[in-house]
């Protein structure tokens, strides 16, 4: 729909940038309705805002947090989304927030997607934060291209939830909130660091096909405005 750059000079000044728009927008929640909700990404670039974050001064007794997307595996896996949030996040201030994991102890992707689906949305949705990140593919949240239910997931017809999603280029299976889950958040970020990303986006932009570039759904067809956020 309409996008805003908000360039940073580092990683560090972008950290802290996002992290008081994130802490506040969940005040703003807080305020008006009791509590908030935030949905964040896991990879390797929000360690820094996770920090950031987790000191903010909000009550955060009133939020909910939990993942855009999951890797399936357990909790004590590195590659858990939900290690790296409970180690950067769910500390300081923030461990009184109460986190809602995707992964669960079952056999399938698909079992699970179920279960967390019954968990979350009564609680949670329509998200007051989104926090997604992208792919150097051009993949977000776990929207990969070639990923067997991507024409599913990135539908708006689908209702909110989660959803088992498996791609070549996932590495495992994964667990992903619907498009129709995120696109509509109070705050609705896109947040990427460095020039090859930067690269990505552009290309993004100057294309329509989401199977290649699933990440042009949320840049042509969120509702809400698009609050990119980017350091070299
Ligand atoms: O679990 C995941 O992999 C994600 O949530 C994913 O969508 C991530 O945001 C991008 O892959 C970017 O990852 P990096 O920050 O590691 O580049």
């Amino acid at each position: 729909m309409t996008e805003t750059m908000h360039t940073f000079e580092n990683g560090v000044d972008l950290a802290a940038a996002l992290s008081a728009a994130v802490a506040s927008k969940l005040a703003a929640a807080i305020a008006d309705k009791g509590m908030a909700s935030l949905a964040v990404s896991g990879g390797s670039t929000p360690k820094a805002f996770f920090r950031a974050l987790s000191s903010a001064p909000i009550d955060w007794e009133k939020v909910t947090i939990t993942l855009v997307d999951e890797r399936f595996v357990p909790e004590d896996n590195p590659r858990s989304n939900h290690l790296l949030v409970k180690e950067n996040l769910l500390k300081g201030p923030a461990a009184s927030a109460r986190f809602i994991p995707l992964y669960q102890k079952v056999e399938t992707a698909e079992e699970a997607a179920d279960i967390v689906t019954n968990k979350v949305s009564a609680a949670s949705l329509p998200f007051d934060v989104v926090v997604l990140g992208m792919g150097t593919d051009g993949h977000t949240a776990s929207f990969f291209p070639g990923g067997d239910t991507l024409e599913k997931a990135l539908d708006k017809a689908t209702p909110a939830g989660v959803m088992a999603i498996h791609a070549e280029g996932a590495g495992e299976a994964r667990l992903t909130f619907t498009f129709s889950s995120l696109e509509n958040a109070g705050l609705l970020v896109l947040h990427i660091e460095g020039e090859a990303k930067k690269d990505v986006l552009n290309k993004a932009l100057s294309g329509d096909d989401e199977a290649e570039m699933p990440i042009r759904a949320v840049l042509t067809r969120a509702s809400s405005p698009v609050e990119i956020y980017w350091a070299p």
